[in-house]
């Protein structure tokens, strides 16, 4: 039985509907991404979800919990990755910790966490004084002090630089080895190839697809590129005459081919029975960034 299950979820604000009709489900340990352009609805989604916000219509079912009817009981299995400013800058690491796990029926040691997530020696640092990737790590410790078996991360590496984020991947990853379900909003895709088991994509309040990333990524893999050098002079005809290849262009000594299908070996093998070596072999594929521009018609973040 899946974890989260979220059926035509619908959710107005005034008169605007930022999310229209969203249905997914969550299975135990994934790591879950949802991903779309801005203002897409995500947030508001996954607001629905922790209980945060009241849904409009739709069903929402959090291991069995509705967050519009058992939201105290709810609150304790869900951990909810913290805002920027909702610590005061001069509240030290510690003193988090101790708050948080009051709110909670079954904390975890906050002491443990404070090892385990590398804040050892900044127990006693005021949360305004910690770095980026520092403040990461507190917010996850936080998420996970009340002991959780579902953590959502909303753009937890936004604001990071691009080496604070892939620390961050790591310690995202760690959070599933702990089996705690993760759900992940994020706008970058590299992130979402790299740490996500499946991806829902939301446009304009609506998903769009829903996939493995690599099953994203085989929607518009229908095109592959071969480029190579050949070893020695070589007429275009042998290429062409192949079903599988669709042009041949050439720019100076390198030649590419663009095909489907088998392409590849097509290719390979007909230069092989000419004796032909095809030097600087390059293959190019489909990228989950060709994905989501095929899929919502908007460009990713970088
Ligand atoms: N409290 C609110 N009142 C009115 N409109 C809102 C409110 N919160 C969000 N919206 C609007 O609802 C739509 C969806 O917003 P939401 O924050 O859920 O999208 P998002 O996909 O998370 O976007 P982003 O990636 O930019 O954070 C947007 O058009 C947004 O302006």
């Amino acid at each position: 039985m899946p974890l989260i299950e979220v059926s035509n979820l619908r959710k107005e604000y005034r008169n605007h509907v930022a999310v229209q009709d969203v249905s997914f489900s969550v299975e135990e340990g994934e790591i879950f991404g949802i991903l779309g352009p801005n203002g897409a609805g995500k947030t508001t989604a996954v607001e629905c979800i922790e209980g945060m916000r009241k849904r409009d219509g739709g069903e929402i079912s959090v291991m069995g919990l509705d967050p519009l009817k058992d939201l105290a009981e709810l609150r304790e299995s869900i951990g909810i990755q913290l805002q920027q400013s909702e610590l005061p800058p001069k509240m030290k690491v510690w003193e988090a910790l101790e708050l948080y796990s009051t709110f909670y029926r079954d904390p975890v040691d906050w002491r443990e966490l404070i090892k385990d997530w590398g804040l050892s020696g900044k127990a006693d640092t005021p949360y305004g004084s910690l770095s980026g990737g520092q403040q990461q790590r507190l917010s996850i410790a936080l998420a996970l002090v009340g002991n959780p078996r579902i953590a959502v991360f909303d753009e937890l590496t936004t604001a990071l630089d691009p080496h604070a984020r892939r620390e961050t991947w790591k310690l995202i990853e760690k959070v599933r080895e702990q089996d705690v379900t993760v759900l992940l909003v994020t706008h970058f895709m590299e992130e979402a190839e790299r740490l996500c088991d499946r991806i829902a994509i939301i446009e304009s309040g609506r998903v769009v697809a829903l996939d493995t990333p690599s099953g994203l990524v085989s929607r518009v893999d229908e095109q592959q590129i071969i480029r190579f050098k050949p070893s020695v002079p070589m007429d275009d005809e042998l290429l062409t005459s192949l079903p599988e290849v669709s042009s041949v262009t050439r720019s100076k000594s390198q030649v590419t081919v663009v095909g489907k299908g088998n392409v590849v070996y097509a290719v390979i093998s007909v230069l092989a029975r000419n004796q032909i070596v095809a030097n600087e072999l390059r293959l190019e594929q489909a990228s989950l960034d060709d994905a989501f521009v095929a899929l919502t018609g908007s460009k990713p973040a970088n």
